[in-house]
C-alpha cells in the first residue's frame, strides 16, 4: 500500500506524538502512533500512569499548551488543537463532573440558539439527532425533564457519551468508560461503544487500565508503557 492509500479514511492518528508540560519533569508522552478509521473502535490499555488520559487530553485539544511534538490529524490533515476541539468529543472518567445542565433537555440544548433565531426545519432536524443519540445509547425512555444527579453512574455515563454523539464529532475517545459500573452495567455498554463506532460511522478510541472485556469490541489495540510510548498489539 502507498503512503496516500495508508492514510485513506483515517480518521484520527497520531504521529510520533510526544507531550511534555512544563510542570512536568519528565515527558508524559514520548513516541505515540495509532490511527484509526470510521467505524472502528480502538483500544489503549496501560497500567495507571502510563500517560492514557493525558494522550486523551492532547488528541482533544484539551491539554495545557505547549510541550508537544509530532502530529494530530483528523480525516487525514494536520489538526491544531482547536481544530481537534471542534472535531474530537472526550468522556472522561467521571462523566458527571462535566455536565454542564442539571435536567437532560437542558444539557442537549444549553448552547442552541434561541427558537426565534433559528429556522424550525434546522430546529426540528436538531431534535431528531438528538433524539437519535438518545436512542443509540439506550436512552430514548427516560423523560427529557429527567434530573442527571439522579441518574444512575451507567445512565450518567451513557448521557455524556450521547451528549458528545450529538456534538458530530468526527472521532469520540472514551477514559474508562467501565469505571465504576457493576457487571450488568458494563455487558450492556459494551454493545453501545461498538455502535457508537459502527451505526455512527466515527472512530471511537477507549482507553483503559485494564483490556478483558473491552478487548470484545476492539479492532484495534495499543498497549501504553509509563514513559508515553506505545505499541499495537492487536
Ligand atoms: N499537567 C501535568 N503536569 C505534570 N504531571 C502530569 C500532568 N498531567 C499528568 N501528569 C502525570 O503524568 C502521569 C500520567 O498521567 P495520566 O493521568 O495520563 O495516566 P493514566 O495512564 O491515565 O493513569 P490512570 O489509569 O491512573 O488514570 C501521572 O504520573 C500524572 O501524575
Amino acid at each position: 500500500m502507498s503512503p496516500t492509500e495508508e492514510s485513506e479514511g483515517v480518521v484520527l492518528a497520531a504521529r510520533k506524538l510526544g507531550y511534555h508540560p512544563p510542570s512536568a519533569p519528565k515527558p508524559l508522552l514520548t513516541d505515540v502512533s495509532i490511527d484509526l478509521r470510521a467505524g472502528q473502535c480502538g483500544l489503549v490499555t496501560g497500567i495507571s500512569g502510563s500517560g492514557k488520559t493525558t494522550l486523551l487530553r492532547v488528541l482533544s485539544g484539551l491539554a495545557p499548551g505547549g510541550g508537544e511534538t509530532g502530529q494530530v490529524c483528523v480525516d487525514g490533515k494536520m489538526a491544531d488543537t482547536a481544530a481537534r476541539r471542534r472535531a474530537v468529543g472526550v468522556v472522561f472518567q467521571q462523566p458527571s463532573r462535566h455536565f454542564v445542565a442539571d435536567t437532560l433537555v437542558a444539557e442537549f440544548t444549553y448552547a442552541w440558539p434561541p427558537a426565534d433565531k433559528e429556522p424550525r426545519e434546522v430546529r426540528l432536524r436538531r431534535a431528531a439527532e438528538v433524539q437519535g443519540c438518545l436512542a443509540l445509547l439506550g436512552l430514548a425512555s427516560l423523560p427529557l425533564d429527567a434530573k442527571l444527579d439522579t441518574l444512575s453512574g451507567g445512565q450518567q455515563r451513557r448521557v455524556a457519551i450521547a451528549a458528545q454523539l450529538a456534538r458530530q464529532p468526527h472521532a469520540l475517545l472514551l477514559d474508562e468508560p467501565f469505571a465504576g459500573l457493576d457487571w450488568r452495567s458494563r455487558q450492556g455498554l459494551l454493545p453501545l461503544l461498538r455502535a457508537a463506532a459502527r451505526d455512527t460511522n466515527r472512530a471511537v478510541l477507549i482507553v483503559s487500565h485494564d483490556n478483558e472485556e473491552l478487548r470484545a469490541v476492539a479492532d484495534a489495540e495499543w498497549r501504553m508503557d509509563v514513559g508515553g510510548t506505545c505499541e499495537r498489539i492487536l
